[in-house]
């Protein structure tokens, strides 16, 4: 899978992952008033708008996007049919060929660890048959409950070929609390870090390791810092756009061969309707919005990563 990421980055020349994090304040009337006619103001409404409104957006964004990482909470608000739209809306995006990142971020005791990696991304017996569940091709992971915590994730995705991407600095305000913490002089998140590098050095694709890293956008210098210390792993960065980071910030994060990063947004392309800069295109096209966002998105990436050369 860590190959296949890098093949769809490669070909579309688009380091971004679009983040499928619906909540219905996004969702436009004309999808919420359908659903609701169909299946009244219930869970079952609010996950049918959910799914119409994620359906429309990877139609209008597939050909130019690598990945998708749909954000399990804001389905599960919805309960079981939240889950079942977050199911449906993998497997609709794995049928447009997409790579799918399950941010889902567990991490548990060793037991129940491997339950989780079971469900998302091994396959689970039943009876004589071993069946997959959500099945994504990679999920995000919190190390911070130690080794035994991750490493049933990484014995099922050996097997599956899938891949991970691991807390390391998160982009969030208050990530500093802990992850910024001195452990022997050093800054916590370097320690996870190099943790990162190690069990990524013996599950290596072709060039990058199936042990991804998380490294928040607004934190740049951090960023440049854990790249050397993690030069095999993928680093899935949140924190683009509605929480601040920009392309010029992301420079670092990326290799010399211009790969080892992918970028997430979420709000800033699925509600990009909302913002006066794509206002032109009204509630009705919002998915057309999400597409000029996308290539908005690519293009300032992109550009910063070529003025830097
Ligand atoms: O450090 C982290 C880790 C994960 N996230 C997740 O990424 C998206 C960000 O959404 P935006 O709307 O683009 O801000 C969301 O699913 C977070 O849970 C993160 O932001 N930071």
């Amino acid at each position: 899978m860590i190959n296949k990421l890098t093949a769809k980055i490669q070909k579309t020349k688009a380091p971004i992952v679009v983040g499928l994090d619906p909540m219905l304040s996004y969702i436009p009337k004309h999808i919420q008033e359908k659903a609701f006619h169909e299946f009244g103001e219930t869970l079952e409404g609010a996950a049918e708008a959910i799914w119409q409104f994620n359906k429309e957006i990877v139609d209008k964004t597939y050909d130019l996007i690598p990945a998708v990482k749909p954000q399990i909470a804001m389905y599960e608000q919805f309960g079981i049919p939240g889950l079942q739209a977050f199911k449906k809306t993998l497997d609709y995006c794995k049928e447009k060929d997409l790579v799918v990142i399950g941010d889902i971020k567990r991490g548990d005791i060793g037991s129940t660890s491997a339950a989780y990696a079971t469900g998302h991304v091994g396959k689970v017996q039943v009876g004589a048959n071993k069946i997959a569940a959500f099945d994504e091709d990679f999920v995000t992971l919190n190390p911070y409950m130690g080794a035994d915590s991750i490493n049933p994730f990484i014995d099922v995705c050996k097997e599956e070929k899938k891949g991970m991407f691991i807390l390391v600095k998160t982009s969030n305000p208050s990530s500093g609390d802990f992850q910024d913490q001195l452990v022997d002089g050093r800054p916590l998140y370097e320690l996870v870090g190099e943790k990162v590098a190690q069990w990524g050095s013996d599950f290596m694709g072709d060039s990058y390791s199936y042990v991804g890293a998380v490294v928040g956008a607004t934190y740049p210098e951090m960023g440049k810092t854990l790249r050397k210390i993690m030069p095999k792993a993928y680093i899935l960065v949140p924190g683009y756009g509605a929480q601040g980071g920009q392309g010029k910030d992301l420079v670092h994060f990326f290799n010399e061969d211009g790969l080892g990063a992918i970028v997430n947004s979420s709000r800033g392309i699925i509600a990009a309707y909302k913002q006066e800069k794509y206002a032109r295109f009204g509630e009705e096209n919002f998915a057309e919005a999400s597409r000029a966002a996308v290539e908005d998105m690519v293009a300032d990436i992109n550009g910063a990563l070529e003025a830097a050369k």
